[in-house]
């Protein structure tokens, strides 16, 4: 098995396609939401450096492997260790959660043994995390830094005489993502290390050992925001390359042969007539909205409306249903219902993504992406709930967070419709088009009628106000938020997505509360979805991932200021967003670790355009635009397996801070909000927006005329957040929703120096000043320990009930 390991490590080096030397490169990742940001830095210093024109980046991918892998790990414990490692002409350790002398965070990982039994020769270079590493196993101290840095660019000061450093520009800015540091102290200097790079306040950033070929660096030289950090790759290779005798690479046929495989053959066709087409005065939506109402609605058992502003990013609009060919699916914990038309069920195990792959293909139409000026052609439209993470790439199975606390309903984690026929309108083409699937011999059928003008449905002006009830209250938020910031002090996480939710019963039908949150509140990608138990209604402003052919964009949203009614002061809202520290920072880190989630997927990803100002019906936000190539072999479900759930809702690094998100929000489910809504396309294609400004409804027990109405809102942690003004943001966030319910929440009235957002941990006096104050016991600290101790639920659900804060 050992020995197998070896091979296969061996192997998995060789199969490169080009002749020249290069060197290899094993990647260790501590699963940090950098890693293969990591991976591409090296690559491309690679290809740059040892590689001709004609090779690819992925060509001179390092090999990447989690610091958790059983074989990885059996091999580095055996005595074949250091032969194994013998192989290699370098070794990078990755950045990732934790503190290195923790065991399953680095010392008893691959990391950490790789450490321990690399030969001498072999070059080292530890990043962030991998840096500590280093420093700790030659028995420096590691300890919090006092003030976290995160996403935030510093100047790095360094020896000239640093071999990592050749040629970087003195002062040369450098992203920093960490928590504790490496200790100036006796320790250090008694170590064969010495500090080689400072930033300006004197913290250590890079190190060196005085022998041998190992380094470490304590900023993230491959994020978008560092300068020149190419040539510290360089400058690391040269000490790989020392060692590489440079041995010819064979072609391997493995990667051929499965890019080969035969696909499968159907009989479907989609027939595309164009139906409409209007003059530049009628409103091209509002079409789409009768049409949605006369065609689909109560009509078909699943109906769909993509309710696209028009804008670059949404230039169409959806609307659609589950025809003959249709059918439904919902998908809880593991298990799918298929349902058809006719009630007939079906009930499959496994994968939500892999059941969508295996309809899609086994419907794929003999007549091929038509030559349409869209990318939807019937396909699947729904949502995929944040719940779905525990069945993608970025979940550690058995890290014991998957103990959701309570399910609020009978809501299905994810749920889509098979939509077989639709109309989609193209608002700068003017013109529409009726889709439907057919199978072979069949003779389509479908042919909806468009009609515009004077039928137009108008919500009734004035509806009393909902109430709203907030799961926490602002204490309960505070305490959430300080144990949040106390992770991030540890080093666990560098950024953290705390939400909750609101709730009120409505009557009336969630279509029409979603005419007025479309009127309240335009959104590029709005939507309605009828899925039966489940309704939907998103003004979503945030495009979660769309694949178009080959192409893959993320555009994730991290910052958001109000919009205000007087211009001058609406543009100075955006331009102090634009410029704040703080929220760069949190843009920067999401915007890094996109780009990572891209790179699982895509032979390159880059970011475009990093945290530019967009505004929207009642909030300015900073956009990222990240952009890549998928790799050959790869399609769209492989990229939402590569980048569930989005980062925007999780923070960084994403695998360790969704564990803490869960104790956090104490094992409640996200549900729909924080996933995933729009298209997976029959054509390969698909547009998912981040479900956030969202209703999602349900049914109020038994009442078939009344609805459960949730609307979640959160905000991104870092070490520079100030909690009141995160609560703040969370309320405003929540106000683009509610206010189509004639709700609003009111700002909250509290001195800066409300001992509610007090640093001092005395939870005492906590509940002192609280008017929402109903006696209660917060209930996240018990939460959270009758989690450690696994004891039963019911004390937890007890505590935590939930104390209200009113809306209006
Ligand atoms: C969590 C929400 O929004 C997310 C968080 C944002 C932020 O922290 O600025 C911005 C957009 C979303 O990615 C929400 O709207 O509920
Ligand atoms: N980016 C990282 O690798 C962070 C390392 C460590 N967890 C810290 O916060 O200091």
């Amino acid at each position: 098995m050992v020995a197998l390991w070896v091979h296969a490590a061996r192997v998995a080096a060789l199969s490169l396609y080009s002749a020249t030397p290069r060197p290899r490169i094993l990647l260790i990742d501590c699963h940090d939401s950098y890693t293969q940001n990591v991976a591409r830095w090296v690559a491309s210093a690679s290809r740059r450096v040892h590689g001709s024109p004609r090779d690819s980046l992925r060509d001179h991918w390092p090999t990447v492997i989690g610091h958790d892998d059983e074989a990885l790990t059996a091999t580095l414990r055996s005595e074949v260790s250091s032969e194994f490692l013998g192989e290699w002409d370098g070794l990078v350790l990755s950045p990732g959660p934790g503190h290195p002398g923790s065991a399953l965070d680095f010392a008893e990982t691959a990391a950490g043994l790789a450490l321990r039994n690399a030969p001498h020769s072999l070059p080292v270079l530890g990043v962030c995390l991998g840096h500590q590493g280093l420093a700790w196993s030659e028995g420096a101290c590691v300890a919090p830094l006092g003030v976290p840095r995160h996403g935030v660019v510093d100047g790095v000061f360094f020896d000239p005489e640093a071999r990592l450093f050749r040629g970087l520009p003195q002062g040369f800015g450098a992203t920093r993502y960490h928590s504790l540091t490496v200790l100036d102290d006796r320790r250090l200097w008694a170590s064969p290390l010495r500090v080689v790079a400072r930033s300006k306040a004197g913290d250590v950033l890079a190190l060196e050992h005085v022998g041998l070929p190992r380094f470490g660096v304590q900023f993230h030289p491959e994020s978008v925001a560092t300068r020149h950090g190419d040539l510290i790759a360089t400058n690391f290779l040269r000490y790989c390359c020392a060692r590489s005798v440079g041995m010819p690479v064979v072609l391997t046929a493995a990667a051929a042969a499965a890019a080969a495989a035969p696909k499968p053959r159907t009989s479907w066709r989609v027939v595309a007539t164009q139906v409409a087409a209007w003059a530049p005065d009628v409103d091209g939506r509002e079409l789409a909205a009768t049409a949605y109402r006369d065609i689909f609605y109560n009509q078909s058992r699943r109906s769909v409306w993509l309710d696209g502003d028009g804008s670059t990013a949404a230039p169409v609009s959806v609307v659609g249903g589950t025809g003959p060919h249709g059918f439904a699916v919902t998908h809880k914990r593991g298990l799918s219902t298929f349902e058809r038309p006719d009630g007939q069920r079906k009930v499959v195990e496994g994968r939500l993504l892999d059941a969508l792959r295996r309809e899609l293909e086994a419907r794929r139409p003999a007549n091929g992406p038509l030559p349409l000026p869209f990318d939807f052609q019937l396909g699947f439209v729904g949502y995929l709930g944040y719940e779905l993470r525990r069945e993608t790439r970025d979940y550690t199975p058995g890290s014991g967070d998957d103990d959701d606390d309570s399910t609020p309903d009978s809501t299905p984690d994810s749920a889509l419709a098979f939509v077989d026929r639709a109309v989609v309108f193209h608002h700068r083409l003017r013109r529409a088009w009726a889709l439907e699937l057919v199978a072979d011999g069949e003779v389509p059928s479908f042919e909806p009628r468009i009609s515009g003008g004077g039928t137009l449905w108008k919500p009734p002006e004035k509806t009393s106000a909902v109430e709203f009830e907030c799961a926490i209250d602002r204490t309960e938020y505070g305490r959430r938020a300080r144990l949040a910031l106390d992770r991030i002090a540890a080093g666990d996480t560098y950024e953290v997505c705390l939400t909750t939710s609101f709730q009120a019963t409505v009557g009336g039908a969630p279509l029409e509360w979603y005419e007025r949150l479309r009127r309240a509140n335009r959104a590029p990608h709005a939507a309605f979805l009828d899925l039966a138990d489940v309704s939907v209604a998103s003004s979503s402003p945030e495009r979660f991932l769309r694949v178009s052919g080959r192409d893959v964009e993320a555009k994730p949203i991290k910052g958001t200021a109000p919009r205000s009614a007087d211009p001058d002061r609406d543009e100075m809202e955006a331009s102090i967003l634009e410029r704040s520290v703080k929220t760069r920072a949190e843009n920067l880190m999401i915007a890094d670790l996109l780009t990572n989630d891209l790179l699982r997927v895509c032979d390159d990803a880059r970011v475009h355009k990093l945290a530019a100002v967009e505004s929207f019906a009642t909030v300015h936000q900073l956009v990222t635009t990240v952009r890549g190539r998928l790799r050959q072999g790869a399609d769209a479900l492989d990229a939402i397996d590569a980048t569930f759930p989005p980062g925007s809702m999780t923070g960084a690094p994403k695998r360790r801070t969704c564990e803490i998100i869960h104790d956090l929000e104490a094992r409640v489910p996200r549900g729909c909000y924080s996933g995933a809504l729009g298209f997976l396309s029959l054509t390969g294609d698909a547009d998912l927006a981040v479900v956030i400004r969202t209703a999602v409804f349900t049914h109020a027990s038994d009442h078939h005329d009344s609805w459960t109405v949730r609307v979640g809102a959160g905000g991104a942690l870092t070490a520079l957040s100030d909690i009141p003004s995160e609560w703040a943001e969370l309320k405003l966030k929540a106000n683009a929703v509610l206010a189509a319910f004639g709700s609003t929440l009111k700002p909250d009235s509290f001195a800066r120096d409300d001992p509610l957002f007090d640093d001092d941990d005395d939870d005492e006096d906590l509940d002192d000043d609280d008017d929402d104050d109903d006696g209660q016991p917060s209930s996240l600290l018990s939460a959270t320990t009758s989690r450690a101790s696994s004891s039963s639920s019911s004390s937890s659900s007890s505590s935590s009930a939930p104390r209200w804060l009113h809306s209006r």
